[in-house]
């Protein structure tokens, strides 16, 4: 589990219910990593793990989801959002690489 010194927090970070400018969104960051999956830009987190394929993605969902109910119960509010924002990266990742879209998903809700 890695938690990122307040220091080198992005921008939008939630702080104890205080944001610190524009936020991303479940849309807007689908938006951000599908333009990352077609353009395939070097350095991309996203890319590398597209390209480790839907096993280790799957993996990584399993390790944060854990991360997720373990902030929670031992941890702060802001560790398990920090837990939580991950764990929707990697599922957004997830969709990417089985070519799914987010009205895919949102039809079940
Ligand atoms: N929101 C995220 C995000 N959340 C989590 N992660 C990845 O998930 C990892 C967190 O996993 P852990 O906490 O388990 O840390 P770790 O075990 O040290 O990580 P690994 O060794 O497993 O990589 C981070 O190292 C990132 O690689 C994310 N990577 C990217 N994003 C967003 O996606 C955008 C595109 O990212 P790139 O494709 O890298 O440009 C970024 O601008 C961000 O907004």
């Amino acid at each position: 589990m890695t938690s990122v010194p307040e220091n080198e927090r992005k921008p939008g970070r939630a702080r104890s219910g205080v944001y610190a400018g524009p936020v991303k969104t479940f849309d807007s960051l689908f938006a951000e990593l599908s333009e990352k999956a077609a353009t395939r830009p070097a350095g991309s987190g996203t890319v590398a793990e597209l390209d480790a394929g839907v096993h280790a993605i799957g993996k990584k969902i399993v390790e944060e989801a854990a991360e997720v109910w373990m902030a929670a119960e031992h941890e702060s509010d802001e560790a398990a959002a920090e837990e939580i924002s991950q764990l929707l990266y990697h599922l957004q990742v997830l969709m990417l690489a089985k070519g799914m879209t987010l009205e895919d998903v949102y039809a079940h809700l």
